[in-house]
């Protein structure tokens, strides 16, 4: 007996279009975005796959594009749980900066280092910097995890959690379960699905818009590893989220 579990990553938010690190800044989608959602929402509703809950992050862009595709698969009903542990990775002193800029000046070793290593972090982002969440509300539950600055090791270790006590009970009890989450977040939770070394991980990429359906046994791992509904476009996709700040 297994239950079904969708990961879908938000659809293009204003800062993939810019071509800037995002992390925990709270971009909007682009119109592009807006209709990544809404096919999203299409394509779960031709494949029979309805689901029961929607676990989301705090930020806009996951909870836009939860909205839209579930508004297209007309199922925007669902009961709602959104947690700051399916945040996208903080990207410390990176949020703000240009990936092209930032490849050009330190160079493709320290820029693929930053971006897909497991467990260097980039420099931490000062409480005072304008793309600081330190005086945001939504994080006023959880100063003392708040972080300022994550690697891919440091979100598993939030985000684990968050999986093992909220999505995991959802699905045993027979849900189908929708999570939007960012790239990094859900690359952190496919690893620990997929069980992907530390190495393999970095060359893992996860398009935006694009359903990831796995079936999940009741111990938490999954019968087979996760499937695109699309996975021609998923490839595509994928592999230009991997060479993003080389052009
Ligand atoms: O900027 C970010 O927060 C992420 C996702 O958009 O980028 P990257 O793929 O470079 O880790």
């Amino acid at each position: 007996m297994t239950n079904t579990l969708i990961l879908l990553r938000h659809g293009q938010s204003e800062w993939n279009q810019k071509n800037l690190f995002t992390g925990w800044v709270d971009v909007r989608l682009t119109e592009q975005g807006r209709g990544e959602a809404v096919r999203a929402g299409e394509q779960l509703a031709a494949a029979g796959l309805q689901p029961d809950v929607l676990h989301t992050s705090l930020l806009s862009r996951a909870i836009q594009t939860a909205n839209l595709a579930l508004d297209s698969a007309d199922r925007l009903w669902i009961p709602v749980t959104r947690s700051w542990r399916l945040n996208e990775r903080h990207y410390g002193a990176l949020q703000g900066l240009d990936k092209a800029e930032t490849l050009a000046k330190y160079g493709e070793e320290q820029f693929m280092e930053w971006r897909r290593s497991f467990d260097t972090p980039p420099p931490a982002l000062d409480d005072a910097s304008e793309w600081s969440q330190a005086n945001d509300p939504r994080y006023d539950g959880i100063d003392g995890e708040r972080p300022q600055t994550e690697c891919l090791k440091d979100v598993i270790d939030r985000l684990v959690p968050y999986w093992e006590q909220s999505i995991l009970p959802d699905l045993n009890s027979g849900k189908t379960v929708l999570v939007t989450a960012h790239g990094n977040s859900l690359r952190a939770l496919v690893k620990h699905l997929d069980g992907i070394s530390d190495a393999d991980i970095a060359g893992v990429n996860i398009p935006t818009g694009m359903p990831l359906v796995y079936q999940i046994n009741a111990d938490g791992t999954p019968a087979a590893p996760g499937e695109y509904l699309d996975p021609e476009a998923a490839a595509t996709a994928a592999a230009a989220v991997a060479a993003q700040g080389k052009h």
